[in-house]
């Protein structure tokens, strides 16, 4: 691929042109916000404007709502010789294109599984999509010419292809995408008139699970509205869980021995099929899950001390698999997890010591 056309440069869109540009793809960036293709162009992804030849590859990042339309748009003006999209639900586009009478075959639905609660160019990074599943979805109409410059484009962002049909994709990203979404937003909800000391107390638990609440409501109305069904289906098997769940805990309050082994063992229930759940989440760069062993380390807050902290691993020749950082409330220091294989954990464990770190059991 020597040329691609970006048409909404925000989180997903300047994030691959940044990728693409830094491989050597030259990249027009255009976006019906100006200042957005003009922010882009400043971070490095290219230059704002059309193209005034048609481009190899035409990349459409924009909401999943509006995809169909300017996806037509663009084809009718010839810009590119191969189209796809970006968004996160599949088989609404597809079958908007088809009802808008255009030539499928020039076009091919994908969907990047990277992303982050932030929207717009300057929460791009070039390295967003590395090792991570990007998903294509060709059908027998899709021209090969235009799956390899999809791969290509997968390829040059350090991605890893995998090809899925449409509806079957979302199926699957309603139950470990959009479902997650509504949870993680419900369960921050229930923060929004809690009374502060009960908001005080917030470790990394309630971190961890309402990071993505932290996402704009504009984008996922979109994507919800575009996926509705499966993620109802979702929602639904999980009322049901919520349901046993509420029926177990009001069972442990009864006086009967009985009734509270029942709600003890619905709730252990809950929480084994949790484990068995979490273990199948896969591991990173798609690895299949791995267990890591984490090193607890006390930190100051002050500049300097995450790199004396990583510099002393890499001294101990110890390999950080990942890093989970909980600051401590109202404290001036932070708690650092160091994941590391299992081996490792006691070499670092001795070095850190032996270099005067506060390690926590
Ligand atoms: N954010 C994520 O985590 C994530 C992950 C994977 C896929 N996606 C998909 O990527 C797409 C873009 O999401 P994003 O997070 O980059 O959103 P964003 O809000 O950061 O960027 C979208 C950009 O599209 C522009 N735009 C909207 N309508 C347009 C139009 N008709 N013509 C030209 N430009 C238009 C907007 O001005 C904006 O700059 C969506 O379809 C989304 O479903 C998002
Ligand atoms: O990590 C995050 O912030 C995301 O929510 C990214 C995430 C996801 O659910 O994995 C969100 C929506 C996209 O369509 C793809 C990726």
């Amino acid at each position: 691929m020597r040329t691609a056309l970006v048409i909404g440069t925000g989180l997903m869109g300047t994030s691959a042109a940044l990728a693409l540009t830094s491989r050597g793809v030259e990249v027009h960036l255009y976006d019906h916000d100006e200042s957005a293709a003009r922010t882009a162009a400043s971070l490095g992804a290219g230059t704002a404007g059309l193209p005034a030849e048609p481009v190899d590859l035409v990349v459409v990042a924009v909401p999943p709502g509006h995809v169909a339309a300017t996806l037509a748009d663009a084809m009718a003006r010839g810009l590119g010789s191969g189209y796809l999209d970006v968004a996160s639900v599949k088989g609404g586009p597809r079958r908007d294109l088809a009802a808008l009478g255009c030539d499928l075959a020039r076009y091919i639905g994908t969907h990047p599984m990277a992303g982050r609660e932030r929207s717009g160019p300057l929460a791009a990074t070039a390295d967003l999509f590395e090792g991570r599943p990007w998903v294509l979805t060709p059908t027998p109409e899709t021209d090969t010419e235009v799956l390899n410059l999809a791969l290509e484009l997968v390829a040059l962002c350090r991605a890893v292809p995998v090809v899925m049909d449409a509806d079957a994709h979302d199926r699957a990203v309603a139950l470990v995408s959009h479902t997650p979404q509504l949870v993680s937003s419900m369960v921050a909800a229930r923060l929004e008139h809690a009374e502060e000391a009960a908001v005080r107390l917030c470790g990394q638990g309630i971190r961890d699970v309402t990071r993505i609440a932290g996402s704009a409501p504009g984008m996922w109305m979109d994507i919800l509205a575009a996926n509705p069904g499966p993620v109802a289906d979702v929602l639904a098997d999980l009322a049901t869980d919520l349901a046993e769940t509420v029926a177990a805990l009001r069972a442990l309050q009864s006086a009967d021995d009985d009734k509270r082994r029942g709600g003890a063992a619905g709730i252990e229930d809950i929480l084994r099929r949790g484990n068995a759940g979490r273990a199948k989440v896969p591991g990173k760069h798609g690895t299949a899950p791995k267990a890591y062993e984490t090193v607890a380390v006390l930190i100051g807050d002050q500049p300097g001390e995450l790199a004396r902290l990583f510099a002393d691993a890499g001294a101990a020749g110890v390999n950080i698999e990942d890093v989970r950082i909980e600051h401590s409330t109202g404290q001036q220091a932070g708690l650092v997890d160091i994941l590391v294989e299992p081996r490792s954990a006691p070499v670092l464990t001795a070095a850190l010591r032996q270099r005067g770190w506060a390690l926590r059991q």
